[in-house]
Formats: structure tokens, C-alpha cells, sequence
């Protein structure tokens, strides 16, 4: 982590037609920061995401990336400054092979002139991505689609990139290996995380602050090592004593 604040929120509120679902919200990240927002189902986390991403569009507050606002951006032109978001279950195209998957992550035009690299680059971070190149991405297991999923948001080569659950439909093991990749991630690219995340334990081994969201509000934000051994949360979102 550098010090240097990445991305932060200021008294963002957002939600839907009928229903305010964030509240208020404040909070920052760091660049190279891992930061993870746990919370039980329907506390507003991919709600979050997707307002950060520029798909749900803020009623209030102010959201700054790399020092300039962007609560009214359209989501396509977030890549092209460096934010990426991995949706939940990674929405691949399923009758596209990996590496056409991958090239569409290239859209940028920074990208799309460095693609056999990068593409190089992603199958040395995701073995198995290589091996699987020419297969259709529907055919790949879960653990797969997850990593064919945040390399396609890699091929752009962001500053920062968001998660949406990647544990979903993922073995403990899986999920592990994922999570381990993410980390590595952030550590060689300098890549600034933030990570939604129902695996509350493995998360928090990863990650470096964690806030805690709770009806649309920030309830707790913490280090994560410290958010680990806090009772409360591990009575609450690790069903653990
Ligand atoms: N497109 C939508 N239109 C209307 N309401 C929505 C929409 N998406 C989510 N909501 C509502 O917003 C609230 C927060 O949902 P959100 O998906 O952000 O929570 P979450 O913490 O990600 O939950 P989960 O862990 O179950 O994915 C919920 O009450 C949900 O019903």
C-alpha cells in the first residue's frame, strides 16, 4: 500500500426505482490496498459495486477515482481510466472460446494494441487459461470461468479491480486458489482490490481493510487481520465463536 487514496466515496446514496439501498456511504481505498466489504445477503454489497462501476447512478455524494469524480461517468468509459468490475458468476460468453473472452476485455483502445502480450501476460497469471484457450467458455468449470473472468477484466490492464462474490459456485479449495491469485495480484501489479465477498474467513486472510455493510451502511471498518479475531464479527459472519 502506498497512502495514496485510490478510490473513495463520500455520502454516496444509491439504490433503485423503489427501494434506497445505500446510505450515506463514506470510505476509502488505498492504491495496492486489498479491501474486502462483507456483509449478510441483500446489505446492498453488489449494490455498491455496481454503483462504483457506474451502472447504478447515485442519488447523492461523490465518488473520486484517482482524484477525479465519477459518480456521473457511464460505465464503459470506467476501463479506459483504469476500474474494472469481475460481475458475480463472471459473465463470460458462454459460446465464445477463452480467448475470444479474453480479447473482448481489450476493448480499450490502449488495450486493443497489445493484446497477443497481455494475453500472454494473463495465461502466465492463469495457467490453465492457456490450456483451455480454444475451448468454449461455457464449457469451462466453475474455477475457470472465475479466472477466465478476471483475466478478461485484466486484459485492460486496470489500476483497480472490483469483485463481485468470486467464491460463488467454487470449492473451499477453489475458492482458496482464486483468492491466493487476487492476492498475488496486488502484490506484483500494484493492483489496488476491492473484493465483495460471502467467504467471509477466507477473505479477510487476504485482504488488508475490510467495512462491514449492514442495510445500505457502513457499520464497522477495520483492519482485516483485526476484523478476524473480533467476536462479533465471527459470531455473526463466520457463524464461529
Ligand atoms: N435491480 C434491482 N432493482 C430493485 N431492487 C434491487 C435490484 N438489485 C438489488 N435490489 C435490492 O437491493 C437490496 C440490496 O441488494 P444487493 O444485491 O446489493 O445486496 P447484496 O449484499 O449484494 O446481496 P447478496 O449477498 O444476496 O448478493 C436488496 O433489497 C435487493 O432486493
Amino acid at each position: 500500500m502506498s497512502g495514496t487514496v485510490h478510490l473513495e466515496l463520500s455520502g454516496v446514496n444509491a439504490g433503485y426505482r423503489a427501494a434506497s439501498v445505500l446510505h450515506d456511504m463514506s470510505f476509502a481505498v488505498e492504491t495496492g490496498e486489498i479491501a474486502a466489504i462483507v456483509g449478510a445477503n441483500g446489505a446492498g454489497k453488489s449494490t455498491l459495486l455496481g454503483t462504483i462501476a457506474g451502472l447504478v447512478r447515485p442519488t447523492t455524494g461523490k465518488i473520486r477515482f484517482d482524484g477525479t469524480e465519477i459518480q456521473n461517468h457511464r460505465a464503459h468509459d470506467l476501463p479506459e481510466r483504469g476500474l474494472v468490475l469481475v460481475p458475480e458468476g463472471g459473465k463470460l460468453f458462454p459460446f465464445m472460446t477463452v480467448a475470444e473472452n479474453l480479447t473482448l476485455g481489450a476493448y480499450t483502445p490502449k488495450a486493443r494494441g497489445a493484446i497477443a502480450s497481455r494475453m500472454e501476460e494473463i495465461c502466465e497469471i492463469f495457467p490453465i487459461l492457456k490450456e483451455r484457450r480454444d475451448q468454449l467458455a461455457g464449457r469451462l468449470s466453475g474455477g475457470e470461468r472465475q479466472m477466465c473472468a478476471i483475466g478478461r477484466a485484466l486484459m485492460s490492464s486496470p489500476s483497480m479491480l472490483m469483485l463481485d462474490e468470486p467464491s460463488v459456485g467454487l470449492s473451499p479449495l477453489m475458492t482458496e486458489r482464486v483468492l491466493e491469485t487476487v492476492a498475488r495480484l496486488a502484490k506484483e501489479e500494484n493492483l489496488t482490490v476491492l473484493i465483495v465477498e460471502q467467504r467471509v474467513t477466507e477473505v479477510l486472510e487476504i485482504a488488508d481493510r475490510a467495512h462491514i455493510l449492514d442495510h445500505g451502511r457502513i457499520v464497522k471498518s477495520d483492519r482485516a487481520q483485526t476484523l478476524l479475531h473480533n467476536k462479533d464479527v465471527r459470531q455473526t459472519y463466520m457463524g464461529l465463536n
